[in-house]
């Protein structure tokens, strides 16, 4: 399966976007051994209509844009569902192992997603209860992304 990101809000070239890449790449390497590879990496910046209303409508269109056709679409927001490493780890491998061939997860910007999303989403995760800016949830993302990987190959890198 190919797991996708969509991010609002670009990352400019510094420690942030290092990081992310350096994660995203430990991901490409070891997920295929386990059925997980990367997919497509959309980054769009944020909308600059006039209203929040109408930025997150222009964003979301981007996503749907961006989308594969027949992904399973899973949405980064504060107030989703809370998963530990290995919890997340299973429900990647759950759609994995259904025969779904896209995954894409979405960040939203300064204004958050769209609430259509939410109808369209198979599910909304949190990274904890805190508000964190779209540049460190691509950080945590990416990291949990290869953290689940490890879990499933075995890794050492994941201790509970
Ligand atoms: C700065 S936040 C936007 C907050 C915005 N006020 C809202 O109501 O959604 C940018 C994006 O980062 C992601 N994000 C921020 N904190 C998060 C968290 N704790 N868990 C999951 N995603 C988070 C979400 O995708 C959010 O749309």
């Amino acid at each position: 399966m190919r797991v996708g990101l969509f991010s609002v809000g670009r990352l400019k070239a510094g420690p942030e976007k290092e990081l992310a890449a350096r994660y995203i790449d430990r991901f490409a390497k070891a997920g295929p051994a386990i059925g997980l590879e990367l997919g497509k990496l959309a980054e769009v910046g944020e909308s600059r209509a006039g209203n929040a209303d109408t930025r997150k409508r222009e964003e979301a269109a981007m996503l749907e844009k961006a989308l594969p056709d027949g992904a399973v679409l899973i949405l980064l927001d504060e107030r989703g569902k809370s998963l530990d490493s290995p919890a997340f780890a299973d429900f990647l491998a759950g759609f994995r192992d259904s025969g779904k061939r896209d995954l894409m997860i979405a960040i939203g910007g300064a204004d958050g997603l769209d609430p259509a999303l939410y109808e369209r989403a198979n599910a909304t995760l949190c990274l904890g209860k805190m508000t964190w800016p779209h540049q460190l949830v691509r950080i945590l993302l990416a990291e949990q992304l290869y953290r689940a990987v490890t879990i499933l190959s075995g890794h050492p890198y994941h201790r509970s």
